[in-house]
């Protein structure tokens, strides 16, 4: 897909001023020395991180705030200018920056951003259970559905086939990709309601969909699904959405009909930006999905590079699943072990179509 089918501009938007990121600046350092060798991913990191970040801009923080908790018809919010190390190290080759304090002032400052959108988490599944992760262009991953690739990454919800999906994401730049053709895409449900038929909504609000494990998750070389879910929900003005269009699997005729009526009408109406240096995307894990247009990886440490983080908004429901004092997910085998058994993957009856024969 060429980026030019997308339009951008729509997406709502804070430019922190050269005075606001200078302040956050000083506060990232702040936040890096009070760290120092501690583990980013537990309770008394994250301490450190949301007192720094009640002194940000009181203007992101206002605009941060209202994006949690009312959102936005879009479902993503633009940060620019927000502030990265002055020497960045390579674009990590193989997906992982080796320590996090090479790039310092920019984990800090998506960690500080994060904290006001909710609880950050990691999942022990994804990259080793980080809670701020490297997007990175990986060679001989070209094709693969995951950030790990080049070509067009379908549109998602990130990880919908988790119990404990995030409900925020950010992505951070530290570097575009040489021809600024890998463009971040979101699309959210209550922009193409109106675009939608009554009869798509109607299916695409029962649980007659599930999602595929993604390859990290599904361990033991298993091919494990979600339980059945609903691509819509909530109020008719304020959908919520879980879509993957890649990994989510129909489980009847009717069902695939209206997920790929919402394919199509959500493709013709996305948001695309072209991510630079320091702009920092968040993304309302209910209300849009994201993906990104392809780009060409040259692997020699100058590719693009974003960096990855995830916040959940109530993390008392996850104290099952988190050794005391982490921010860290089990893995999902083990998790869903402790569960009733997963469903059946056999469609459901009730007349809302005819099967999908293998
Ligand atoms: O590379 C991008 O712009 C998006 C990648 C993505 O979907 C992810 O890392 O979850
Ligand atoms: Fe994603």
């Amino acid at each position: 897909m060429s980026s030019t089918e997308f339009e951008a501009g729509d997406l709502d938007e804070v430019t922190l001023t050269d005075d606001e990121a200078a302040l956050m600046r000083g506060l990232c350092a702040e936040a890096v020395e009070a760290i120092g060798n501690a583990d980013l991913g537990t309770q008394a990191t994250m301490t450190t991180v949301e007192l720094l970040g009640c002194r940000l801009p009181e203007r992101l923080v206002a605009a941060l705030v209202t994006f949690r908790c009312v959102g936005s018809p879009g479902g993503a919010l633009l940060v620019r200018n927000v502030p990265v190390d002055d020497r960045l190290p390579t674009t990590p080759t193989d997906g992982y920056l080796p320590d996090w304090r090479a790039a310092g002032i920019a984990t800090a400052a998506q960690l500080m951003v994060m904290s006001h959108l909710g609880n950050i988490i990691g999942y022990a599944d994804e990259k080793r259970g980080r809670v701020v992760q490297d997007v990175a262009p990986i060679a001989g991953a070209e094709h693969q559905q995951e950030n790990s690739g080049s070509a067009y990454l379908e549109l998602h919800t990130e990880n919908g086939f988790h119990p404990f999906k995030p409900d925020f994401l950010s992505l951070l730049c530290l570097r575009p990709d040489h021809d600024r053709s890998g463009q971040t895409l979101t699309g959210a449900a209550t922009r193409v309601r109106s675009r939608l038929s009554e009869s798509c909504v109607a299916v695409l609000r029962q649980p007659l969909f599930r999602i595929q494990f993604s390859s990290s998750f599904a361990q033991l070389g298993s091919t494990g699904y979600s339980e059945p879910v609903a691509v819509l929900s909530g109020p008719a003005d304020d959908l919520e959405l879980t879509a993957d269009f890649h990994a989510m699997e129909p489980m009847t005729r009717t069902a695939r009909h209206a997920l790929d009526e919402l394919d199509a009408v959500l493709t013709a109406s996305l948001t695309s930006v072209a991510l630079d240096v320091g702009s920092l995307l968040v993304v309302d894990n209910w209300r849009a999905v994201h993906g990104r247009t392809g780009f060409t990886a040259r692997y020699d440490g100058t590719d693009r590079w974003l960096r990855r983080c995830f916040a959940v908004a109530d993390l008392r429901r996850s104290r099952a699943v988190r050794a005391a004092g982490s921010r860290v997910f089990a893995p999902l085998t083990a998790i869903l072990a402790d569960r009733s058994p997963v469903q059946s993957p056999a469609p459901l009856s009730g007349g809302t179509g005819s099967t999908i024969s293998a």
